[in-house]
């Protein structure tokens, strides 16, 4: 049976560090991190993450503001709010929670954010610097780097000679990962909706990512004895054995089959979540020392 990796543990493990780092700067600098979120609409999971993140900010110190627009807001009053906390220097990290309603240009939106308060790590700057491997001065997205850390629990930092396979090529998971990987010297692999025979290319896994947004759709015959796998996948399904109208969260991984072949893997929920609010917070962090002029902290 697979080594469960605890995400929550190592979330909390992050989440210490940030809270004592807060707490050096505040003395040394008298600077408070300042997060802002903005979330568009009433999206109930969205509601969740994000009552997730002011809670965790506050829980390391931070000023957490939350800004609920209504679902119809104007994509011009996005915009200037953006600049508004663009211009505030007690904000440190802005966050739009994604997805935006359709008549927002959300690409437009990413990139009016200023780069060096993107801790989402969405904005082309941080995107061109992870891709050409200069990870030191960026920021990089959180589902990724969290993800990494859990990786980095199970092998270190280095992972030559391992092969990574990551299904999913999105902006905001697939693609960083990818990168993480190959910046820790993975020999990486990406699939997604048109690659062939992804069973077999599966099981050529060393360390297995999947962030495709499919309730269960990776398979225990998918994962090679000992693979390490990664289940970034939230998938809200029903719940009828929990009451009328309930639901609950499954990955994207088949867990009990594939934790049977696994070395290690995430659970659902307790893995990679946690993870995602933690390296906000340290995002947000790393934001506010660079602002003070002071060095990047190391997580
Ligand atoms: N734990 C966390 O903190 C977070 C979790 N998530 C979760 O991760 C999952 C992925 O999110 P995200 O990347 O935003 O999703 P997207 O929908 O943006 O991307 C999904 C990717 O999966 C690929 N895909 C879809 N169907 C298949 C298939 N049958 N076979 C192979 N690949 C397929 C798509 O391929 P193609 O490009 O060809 O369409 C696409 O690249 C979701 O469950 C989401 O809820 C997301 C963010 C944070
Ligand atoms: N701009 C932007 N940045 C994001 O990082 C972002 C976003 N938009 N939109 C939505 C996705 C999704 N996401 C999650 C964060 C935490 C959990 C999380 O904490 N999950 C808990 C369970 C929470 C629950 O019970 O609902 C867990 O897996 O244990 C999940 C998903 C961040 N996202």
């Amino acid at each position: 049976m697979a080594e469960v990796i605890d995400g929550k543990a190592v979330a909390a493990d992050v989440i210490a560090k940030v809270t004592s780092a807060s707490g050096v700067l505040a003395a040394s600098k008298n600077v408070t991190p300042g997060l802002a979120v903005i979330i568009v609409g009433e999206d109930p999971a969205s509601q969740v993450y994000v009552a997730a993140k002011s809670r965790t900010a506050k829980e390391c110190g931070f000023n957490s503001l939350q800004h609920t627009l209504p679902a119809d807001v104007s994509e011009a009053y996005l915009m200037d709010l953006i600049e508004v906390l663009n211009l505030d220097p007690a904000i440190h990290g802005i966050l739009v929670q994604l997805p935006l309603p359709g008549h927002i240009d959300a690409g437009k939106v990413i990139q009016a954010i200023a780069p060096e308060k993107d801790v989402d790590g969405f904005h082309f700057v941080n995107v061109g610097k992870l891709g050409t491997g200069e990870v030191d001065t960026a920021f990089v997205p959180c589902t990724p780097a969290g993800s990494m850390l859990l990786i980095e629990r199970v092998h270190g930092k280095d992972l030559s000679g391992l092969n990574a396979v990551v299904v999913g090529r999105s902006n905001i998971v697939g693609k960083p990962m990818a990168n993480l990987l190959l910046a820790a010297n993975a020999t990486v692999t990406v699939a997604h909706s048109r690659t062939k025979n992804l069973p077999e290319l599966c099981r050529g896994a060393d360390i297995l990512v999947a962030a495709v947004g499919r309730p269960e759709m990776i398979r225990g015959e998918w994962v090679k004895r000992g693979t390490t796998v990664i289940d970034v996948g939230i998938n809200r399904v029903a719940a009828p054995e929990k009451g009328n109208g309930k639901n609950r969260l499954i990955g994207d991984v088949a867990y009990a089959e594939a934790a049977d072949h696994a070395g290690a893997i995430t659970p659902v929920p307790g893995g990679v979540g946690p993870m995602t609010i933690a390296l906000l917070m340290a995002n947000t962090l790393t934001s506010a020392y660079l602002a003070s002029s002071l060095p990047r902290p190391q997580f």
